[in-house]
């Protein structure tokens, strides 16, 4: 372990002996056991390519079964060749005889050269919609996990070793037919073998079989390697890209953090370094036993054809075509191994990323279930508990309360009371480990949950900063359907947002990441009215709210829950999470969160009366801060909304604040 490792990750990053002995059974396999895994493997390749474009896959497999067939024919010629030119008679005769066989030869290497332009042609066609098909499979599948699935670093780790699956389609696809090539060539060239002598086919078995004992060694190798060191490339990656993002530029500066960073990469990558040289050194050794063995065994193919031809059991010409038939066949049969050896190896990642594929299908929030009635009109929790996958405490613990439509519902609480969790838990995220949770009466384990997320949009407390452009950081809140540029407009307008996409140099066609063409960057304040503007946008009856106006200016803020205010009042129901107690207090309803349990519930009035209560306690000291009481004397309100600070400036009003003298 690193010095870095323990102190950025608390420890080593590997996964050590049990994983590989217990979590991964491809290890475990034969190469027998693991060859019969190839059909299985090619298959799922196979079909996706058999469906997104058969004339394609039919032209390469026919090209590739062509191209074996022709060495066959290549060395039956060349075999011809050599016995008229070893045969008795004049020079000038003995070519003449031999003519026909070259020209044939000729033909047959033209149509070679052919048949591999058309599967180079064809595989280029094929590979890349293979890969799409299969890769878009796996990111379809993950999108569509249970949040909750996710929070289980088993399945998670499952998920990201999927991914170097994808890039295993190609290359599956590639090595398949590269072998069923290599196949066919060599499977010519032993029974031309045969033919001239049946002991030169052992011979040939016996040259293959150390190289393809090394190649699967070599093979199983790297891939154990690569599954113990996933975490420890993962961590390496981790680092490395926070020292060219955007938001750690200035720690990364003033505190000196980049030297932290760079220097971790430097320990870490020094660890990996290791685990090359042990591969590279394993590899050798192994590739040096098994030429060495092979070697030996060509050695003893060129003794016995001596033997032949001297002992009178062979004619010249025959051994000269054995000699170029041994010689083809063990480069065909270099190119075999090495290809196997891949095969092997991608087939180990491709049946990780079918692994993933299945795992998130299994996890996948279900399709259908029982409909919801709408409009909402409710939302009941009634003794709801929840505990995150493999967290000692639950987040949630009995909590009953009722969110009806059109209010504007607040929860507050201390942090990590709960709120967040029992938004999400609202919104379909995730579902009670206990209880009952209602959408208009249907439970929400039997529910429909597309139809539940169609009808809620969410501004988190880190909602994603899209990278795209302004435009399609809003459209992306409704994406299901067409932008329309005027709802857009509308939405940017009610989240204050207008103004700052006016002033972006491409207006709405303003990239909001830096570094591309036509990027930009925004601030805090900004994204968090364009995340607003998204949440609009989506026109969902239920709108939760996580903290929306933690980046606001003061003015942006009133304007802000004023416009939440006014959001409920045409009918929208609006889950507020804030820790701001001057914006509850105008919350139709308030539920106060204390470690898991509803602590309190009422209007912010109903609360404020209730002696030495968690929620009085909490406003009076945010109230303190500000110099007011309680009860809101002296508090000015804006439209109804009380807004800290001395009476007589509305929020809007302009002026300069002077001390009099
Ligand atoms: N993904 C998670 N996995 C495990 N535990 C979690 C996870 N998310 C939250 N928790 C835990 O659940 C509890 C409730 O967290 P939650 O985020 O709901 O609190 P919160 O009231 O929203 O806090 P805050 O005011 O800080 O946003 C906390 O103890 C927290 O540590």
């Amino acid at each position: 372990m690193t010095r870095s490792e323990r102190l950025m990750f608390g420890g080593a990053l590997r996964y050590d002996l049990s994983f590989t002995r217990h979590e991964q059974p491809l290890l475990r396999l034969s190469f027998w056991q693991m060859a019969r895994q190839f059909p299985a493997m090619a298959a799922l390749v196979g079909r996706a390519a058999w469906r997104e474009d058969r004339r394609a896959l039919l032209a390469l497999l026919g090209a590739e079964a062509g191209q074996g067939l022709t060495r066959a024919f290549v060395l039956v010629a060349t075999n011809r060749v050599l016995v008229a030119l070893f045969a008795g008679g004049p020079t000038v005769e003995r070519l003449r005889q031999a003519l026909p066989a070259l020209l044939a030869g000729c033909a047959v290497a033209a149509v070679a050269a052919l048949l591999s332009a058309v599967s180079v042609a064809a595989s280029g066609r094929l590979e890349p919609k293979v890969e799409r098909v299969c890769t878009a499979r796996f990111y379809r599948g993950a999108v569509r996990v249970e949040l909750a699935a996710l929070e289980d670093a088993d399945f998670h780790r499952t998920l990201d070793a999927g991914r170097f699956g994808t890039d295993s389609v190609r290359m599956m696809l590639r090595s398949s037919i590269t072998v069923v090539n290599a196949l066919i060539a060599l499977l010519a060239s032993a029974v031309v073998l045969a033919l001239l002598h049946p002991l030169l086919v052992l011979m040939l078995v016996l040259i293959a079989a150390p190289k393809g004992w090394g190649a699967v060694l070599s093979a199983r190798r790297q891939y154990a390697s690569r599954h113990a060191w996933i975490e420890h490339r993962r961590a390496i990656s981790v680092v490395t890209q926070k020292i060219t993002e955007h938001g750690c530029g200035p720690e990364l500066r003033v505190h000196g953090a980049g030297r932290m960073l760079t220097d971790a990469y430097d320990d870490m990558s020094m660890t990996m370094e290791k685990e090359q040289q042990r591969l590279a050194t394993a590899e050798a050794a192994t590739q040096t036993a098994a030429a060495a063995v092979s070697g030996l065994a060509t050695l003893a193919a060129y003794g016995v054809l001596w033997l032949l031809l001297t002992g009178g059991g062979m004619p010249l010409a025959v051994a000269g075509t054995a000699v170029i038939a041994v010689r083809s066949a063990g480069s065909g049969l270099t190119a075999l191994v090495l290809q196997v050896n891949r095969l092997y190896e991608e087939a180990m990642y491709l049946q990780d990323l079918q692994d993933a594929c299945e795992g998130a299908e299994r996890q996948a929030i279900p399709a259908g279930g029982t409909p919801v009635p709408r409009p909402l009109t409710e939302i009941r929790l009634a003794d709801v508990s929840f505990s995150y996958p493999g967290a000692s405490e639950p987040a949630l613990r009995g909590v009953s309360l009722t969110i009806p439509r059109g209010r504007v519902v607040a929860l507050v609480g201390a942090n990590g009371s709960g709120k967040t969790t029992l938004a999400k838990l609202v919104a379909g995220l995730y579902l009670p480990s206990a209880g009952r949770l209602t959408w208009n009466g249907v439970d929400l384990r039997e529910a429909d949950r597309d139809a539940i997320f169609d009808q809620v949009a969410v501004l988190g407390q880190d909602f994603p900063r899209w990278p795209m452009t302004a435009r399609a950081n809003v459209h992306i809140g409704r994406s299901d359907q067409r932008p329309d540029q005027e709802r857009i407009e509308r939405a940017a307008a009610e989240a204050g947002a207008a103004d700052l996409v006016e002033g972006l140099p491409h207006g709405w066609d303003s990239l909001v990441v830096k570094g591309f063409e036509r990027g930009t960057d925004l601030s805090g304040g900004q994204w968090q009215r364009l995340g607003s503007a998204r949440a609009r946008y989506r026109g969902a009856p239920l709108l939760i709210v996580d903290e929306p106006t933690a980046a606001l200016d003061p003015q942006a803020e009133v304007a802000a829950f004023r416009s939440l205010r006014s959001l409920a009042d045409d009918g929208t129901t609006v889950l507020l999470i804030t820790h701001r107690l001057a914006a509850t207090a105008t919350a139709d309803l308030i539920y106060v969160l204390d470690r898991g349990r509803l602590a309190g519930a009422g209007t912010h009035r109903e609360l404020m009366s209730v002696p030495g209560g968690l929620y009085r306690a909490m406003y009076e000291l945010q109230a303190a801060q500000y110099a007011v009481d309680g009860t809101g004397n002296g508090v000015p309100r804006a439209n109804g909304v009380p807004r800290p600070g001395n009476a007589g400036t509305g929020p809007g009003d302009s002026h300069v604040d002077r001390v009099q003298g």
